[in-house]
């Protein structure tokens, strides 16, 4: 009987015995592919005839693009399941895998990224609320705090945190913010249970946008949520509202932001997502007021191997049983 492949789409770099182990079941194969072009090329010559199941890392975006329709359509018939190694999956057109007949399925790595990801995310809302980008970059220009020092920051305790976005990294977020004393409220699509909340107060999107001192956008981004916060939205916020996003770039108009804090209706921003990665908007660049991290919300050896081998995890699961350790929502019910 041949035995199944499994294909690798990026980087394995500490799970690498793990990975190693899964040729107890199944040959483990590679691209040889540089680009789009030449990945559609060699799925349509046959070279990876027999995958049943591949894994993909975030920076395999730079050979094969969006997994979209056109990717989804030249990938070999063999080809089942899709084990993304991240948090966020939209580089993966789901709906696309879905229509594919017979449909691939997508799996994502949930929890691993929590802890570390929510830690960005509050060293962020605690180095834009305090300023501490402008003092930071002066001290390097060898200016002490410079001249004008930087505006006085402000203290997280008793602000309202609006949490958009109330999943596994938006609850660890909420643990973390209130042990600095800030009282968080937040809006999901759907309001959580009692136990799930544990005490963060649901409110509506508008309502949260008006009541918050600090936003933070932890939802992922898919077609309903791509640019939900833009001039509109601004405008219904506190003057000197501070935002911060570990979740994607594009849920917000990174242009919008930008005239946002340029009039002082947002009073600072922390950043660790943008719009068109790795470009970064020069008026954030140029902006002291904004605290900028480069996509680094999952970037520990601890928080990476056990994305790593959750990803692994989901193509032995394939490969054995023929089903995804944690497929995605929109599939759950296929
Ligand atoms: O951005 C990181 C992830 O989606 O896991």
């Amino acid at each position: 009987m041949t035995r199944p492949k499994a294909l690798l789409l990026g980087k394995i770099d500490h799970a690498t015995k793990t990975w190693a182990s899964l040729t107890d079941i199944a040959d483990l194969v590679t691209t040889h592919a540089t680009n789009r072009r030449e990945f559609i090329q060699e799925c349509k010559d046959g070279k990876l005839d027999g995958v049943v199941v591949a894994y993909r890392t975030f920076g395999s975006f730079e050979i094969t693009g969006q997994f979209d329709a056109e990717l989804v359509s030249a990938l070999p018939k063999s080809m089942l399941f899709l084990a993304h190694c991240g948090a966020g999956y939209d580089q993966v057109d789901v709906h696309a895998c879905t229509q594919r007949n017979p449909p691939l399925l997508v799996s994502n790595v949930p929890t691993a990224v929590d802890d570390a990801t929510a830690d960005v995310n509050m060293f962020l809302i605690l180095g834009a609320l305090r300023n501490f980008n402008a003092g930071m970059h002066a001290l390097r220009a060898g200016q002490f705090r410079g001249q004008p020092a930087p505006r006085l920051g402000h203290d997280p305790e008793g602000k309202v945190l609006g949490i958009l976005g109330m999943g596994g990294i938006g609850r660890n977020l909420k643990r973390k913010a209130e042990a600095f004393g800030m009282k968080v409220v937040y809006h999901n699509r759907r309001k959580l249970s009692e136990a799930m909340a544990a005490g963060a107060e649901y409110v509506g999107f508008e309502e949260l946008l008006a009541r918050s001192d600090v936003i933070s956008l932890n939802l992922p981004l898919n077609p309903h949520t791509r640019h939900i916060i833009g001039a509109a939205e601004f405008a219904k916020m506190k003057d000197g509202v501070v935002i911060v996003n570990t979740a994607r770039g594009a849920v917000m108009d990174e242009a919008a932001l930008v005239e946002a804090l340029d009039s002082g209706k947002v009073y600072s921003a922390g950043l660790d997502v943008f719009e068109e990665e790795p470009k970064v908007h020069p008026g954030l660049v140029r902006n002291p007021n904004v605290l900028l991290v480069p996509h680094m919300g999952t970037w520990t050896v601890e928080t990476q191997t056990a994305m790593e081998e959750w990803a692994i995890a989901n193509v032995r699961q394939a490969l054995e049983r023929g089903t995804l350790k944690s497929i995605v929502p929109e599939q759950a019910d296929l």
